[in-house]
């Protein structure tokens, strides 16, 4: 997967005559995957969950990159209708239909039209056997699992229950600025490593501290397939021109 990327050209080129001249980087070329998780960000639900997919869907649309979102489930319903790009819930409790108060079971959101979900996420982590009974549930239902983890060990084990996507977030970067895929390199590509080994099928994401085009660059170049990111785009000054810096389109 290694270059993916080649996402760069540096501009002086000596045989046109033009060393003087630096021509602009040109950014654009890379197609992984972006996840965004607008996470219980006040900046992410409601009208501004609204607004923000609409974001991430006409940046979507500009790139050849998979841009999908997980808003807030109790926004799931209208954004999916409002929207083309796939939509995931952030959690889905490992129940299936019956007494259980307060709940949302992955026939639930798929009925709403989810694409998917985060399991295990840090901040909503699950015990293994729930993560293994809604890998299989998601299977039987059409479901896009992408199982979280927080690190190579445990992002193997993730990987031999065969979801679709782990997704490696060292919970100390989440939310830091601080991008794993810089911060942590190792841990990114050994958890690459890791997860192909147990199960090649299986796409690798990182995630924490992601924000810039570079970060997601960089973890592309470690084998990574993608990134899944919050407050880098969530909290942004200006969304729209965070997401378009994140895929190259600035
Ligand atoms: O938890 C994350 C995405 O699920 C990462 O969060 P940040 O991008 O805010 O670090």
């Amino acid at each position: 997967m290694l270059s993916v990327v080649c996402s760069f050209f540096h501009g002086d080129n000596p045989n046109w005559g033009l060393e003087k001249i630096k021509f602009p980087t040109k950014k654009r070329k890379i197609m992984g995957v972006v996840i965004i998780n607008f996470k219980a960000y006040r900046e992410g639900s409601g009208k501004q969950a609204l607004e923000l997919a609409k974001i991430a869907e006409n940046v979507a649309s500009r790139v050849d990159d998979y841009i999908a979102i997980a808003p807030p489930t109790i926004d799931l319903a209208e954004i999916i209708n409002a929207v083309s790009i796939d939509v995931y819930a952030q959690h889905v409790d490992a129940v299936d239909f019956g007494s259980h108060t307060g709940r949302i079971t992955a026939e639930m959101v798929k009925e709403k039209g989810a694409k998917g979900s985060l399991i295990n996420h840090s901040e909503r982590r699950l015990r293994l056997a729930d993560i293994d009974f809604l890998v299989s549930k998601f299977k039987e239902l059409g479901l896009v699992s992408i199982v979280c983890t927080n690190n190579v060990a445990t992002t193997a084990a993730a990987a031999a229950l065969n979801p679709d996507y782990v997704a490696v977030e060292p919970p100390e970067l989440i939310g830091s600025g601080i991008p794993v895929s810089k911060a942590e390199p190792e841990t990114v590509e050994n958890s690459v490593k890791a997860a192909k080994d147990v199960n090649p099928n299986v796409k690798v994401l990182c995630g924490a501290g992601i924000g810039r085009h570079e970060d997601y660059v960089t973890a592309l170049d470690l084998g990574a397939d993608g990134v899944l990111l919050a407050s880098g785009i969530v909290k942004a000054k200006d969304p729209k021109a965070a997401l378009e810096e994140l895929v190259g389109l600035r």
